[in-house]
């Protein structure tokens, strides 16, 4: 049996723009998706029999609804292979958070059957089932620090300054569905250039949506502004700061109320899950 560790790496959207709406209701977007050296780690041990397994199950998640569980059927059903898998999950991203655990697990998840199960799909075609998964799979095959348009699905590679990064979670889950349902939403941005973006142009237009409904999040948001431009990731809950140094982004880390959890890491164009591939182990904190 082989057995191997595989990581599951966080995304921070460092700005989130909405420029329209697709006929069948999801959102046009423009965002820059940039990975964390923190996350989850899978591990994953192929089995000659076709169940799959995944432990431990997650609270409030149906076992058949686990985007892991999601994935590796998909893959099975996608290359008819006979094998199956036992996969352990070590949780470390908070579900609901902007951070986009489920979608990074299930892209682990592809991407590590996919080398397992010897199936030799490549990575676009990978990207294609992702994309049956969630708007934000594709992003974390390919593991290529990105400007997406689209939902999410339409990338073009980047190389934003590889910051330290400290992300406060509050204790909410924010659901992506309620956020992009809400009639204040901002969906008439103008698009912009990645260029304006890389000379700092930009903002997370989910924010004052999510400040509303949830003011844990305003309340993290305008308590991190004390140490640096607070921002939110995706459609919350999580916040984050950039620093230029670690020493910076951990000072600011010591004075945390009790009452919230929060990481230091770095940002990586290039995903843990691809550094794990070409050989580096300790991509991960
Ligand atoms: C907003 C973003 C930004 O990265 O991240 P999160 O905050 O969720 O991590 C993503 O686009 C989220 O992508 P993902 O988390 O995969 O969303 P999905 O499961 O595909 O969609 C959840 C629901 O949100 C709405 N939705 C999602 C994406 C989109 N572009 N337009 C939408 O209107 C739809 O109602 C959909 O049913
Ligand atoms: N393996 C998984 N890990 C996390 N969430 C999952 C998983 N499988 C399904 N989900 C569902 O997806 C939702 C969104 O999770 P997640 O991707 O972590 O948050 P976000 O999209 O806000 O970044 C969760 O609330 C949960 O219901």
């Amino acid at each position: 049996m082989t057995c191997c560790h595989w990581p599951a790496p966080a995304k921070l959207n460092l700005f989130l723009h909405i420029t329209g709406r697709r006929a069948d209701g999801y959102h046009l977007l423009q965002t820059a998706f940039q990975f964390l050296d923190y996350g989850d780690q899978l591990t994953v041990t192929v089995t000659s029999s076709p169940e799959i397994s995944v432990t431990p199950q997650l609270s409030g998640v149906a076992n058949e609804d686990n985007l892991i569980y999601r994935a590796a059927k998909l893959l099975q059903a996608a290359t008819k292979t006979s094998l199956g898998a036992q996969i352990a999950l070590n949780k470390q991203l908070p579900m609901g958070g902007g951070l986009g655990g489920g979608s990074s697990n299930a892209a682990t998840t592809l991407v590590a059957l996919n080398r397992q199960w010897q199936c030799q799909l490549s990575d676009s075609a990978l990207a294609e089932l992702a994309l049956k998964l969630g708007a934000d799979v594709p992003v974390f095959v390919y593991g290529q620090a990105a400007w997406a348009e689209g939902v999410g699905e339409i990338l073009t590679p980047i190389t934003p300054p590889e910051a330290w990064y400290f992300v406060v979670i509050p204790n909410c889950q924010v659901s992506t569905a309620e956020i992009f349902s809400d009639s204040e939403l901002t969906r008439d941005c103008e698009p912009i250039k990645i260029s304006r973006f890389l000379k700092g142009e930009g903002r997370n237009v989910c924010e004052s949506v999510v400040r509303r409904r949830y003011p844990e999040v305003a309340e993290a948001l305008d308590w991190l502004a004390q140490y640096a431009t607070a921002k939110m990731t995706g459609t919350g809950a999580c916040v984050f700061a950039e620093f230029e140094t670690e020493a910076q982004a951990r000072q600011a880390w010591r004075q945390l109320p009790e009452k919230w959890q929060g990481f230091v890491a770095k940002g990586c164009n290039q995903s843990p899950l691809r550094q794990a591939i070409s050989g580096n182990r300790d991509c991960m904190r």
